[in-house]
């Protein structure tokens, strides 16, 4: 016996959350329930705006047809659905499948789009391998080179992860690389994405020795791993992906060519992003995954993130909006 619901959920935010041109106030999604035998699981489809394809409307539109057929018992097609439905939906079925390990990595890099000062402090308490993450492209290229030599400078054993987001031209990331000196280079694990083109990032890793990672790119249309100098590692948003097949099928292939793979977080809730740290420990057991996105939410959803003291909203406070 099989039932299915379907919950929408509103989640309010941190002020000041800005994804690429839009402020988010809200964090809109759906927790999806399967149930079978007694068995209960979740799962959360959200489409993160500016960054998928589908809306929240169209995401929970497909998700109650696809939820229709895997209550009749007929076989479920994730890959033609939208990649938010497609991994909240897999999730779900792995958790009823005692498929997903209860255990997560939960080991976070900081993030850091403010106060470099801040990191150093929280670094230095950090057990363990220390890896920190700044935005970079947000202000002057030049600033951003001096804060990541300080950085590489003030920690030498960090490991250094940053993000331009395609900010960049050619020039300014050449203008950021001459403030990182050679003998720091080597402590940034990866940069993602300097440039709008990724043949201009290709050739800036090549050019200056500092490693890259591709984030956007993986969600191009064509887009192949391949083993390439200058390119460390892939970053794997599963929500702006696909089903867990899909991610684990990426992960292989990165692996397969020499590369590291990091699962990071398309900001889903508490709930959903428990789930991420389960597969990073699962799949990527030794890299540290890039979900230290609670601090932009004001609550949780249904699950707490460890060490996170934020309210947490039960099931039951959501609007069911669909069953079957
Ligand atoms: O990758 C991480 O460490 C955290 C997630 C993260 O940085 C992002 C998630 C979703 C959208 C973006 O604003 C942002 C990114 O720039 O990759
Ligand atoms: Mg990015």
């Amino acid at each position: 016996m099989r039932s299915a619901k379907l919950f929408r959920y509103q989640l309010p935010m941190d002020s000041g959350v800005i994804l690429r041109d839009q402020r988010l106030i809200t964090r809109e999604g759906w927790v999806i329930e399967l149930c079978q035998d007694q068995q209960r699981a979740y799962g959360e489809v959200a489409p993160l705006p500016e960054f998928s394809l589908e809306t929240a409307t169209e995401a929970g539109e497909q998700a109650q047809q696809i939820l229709s057929q895997w209550v009749a018992g007929e076989a479920l097609d994730l890959d033609a659905a939208f990649p938010s439905v497609a991994f909240g939906i897999s999730c779900a079925i792995a958790e009823l499948a005692a498929e997903l390990p209860e255990a997560g990595n939960y080991l976070a890099a900081p993030l850091c789009s403010g106060d470099p000062d801040d990191l150093v402090v929280r670094l230095n308490q950090m057990p363990g391998d220390k890896v920190a993450k700044i935005k970079v492209g947000m202000y002057e290229a030049v600033r951003d080179g001096i804060v990541a030599n300080m950085l590489l400078e003030a920690i030498p054993d960090m490991q250094l992860r940053l993000d331009a987001n395609r900010q960049w031209t050619p020039l300014k990331a050449q203008q950021f690389a001459k403030y990182v000196k050679p003998e720091h280079r080597s402590g940034i694990a990866f940069l993602e994405e300097p440039c709008r083109l990724p043949s201009d990032s290709l050739a800036f890793a090549q050019q200056t020795g500092i490693n890259i990672a591709w984030d956007e790119t993986v969600r191009d249309a064509g887009f192949e791993i391949k083993a390439e100098p200058g390119v460390a590692a892939i970053i794997i948003k599963p929500t702006l992906i696909g089903s867990l097949a899909r991610c684990i099928a990426l992960i292989e292939q990165a692996h397969a060519a020499g590369l590291t793979a990091v699962i990071s977080s398309s900001i889903e809730s508490s709930l959903g992003l428990n789930q991420l740290a389960r597969l990073a420990q699962w799949q990527t057991p030794n890299v540290i995954p890039g979900l230290d996105t609670m601090q932009l939410f004001q609550v949780q959803l249904i699950q707490s993130w460890p060490d996170c003291e934020l309210p947490v909203i039960p099931l039951s406070e959501l609007d069911m909006v669909w069953h079957k």
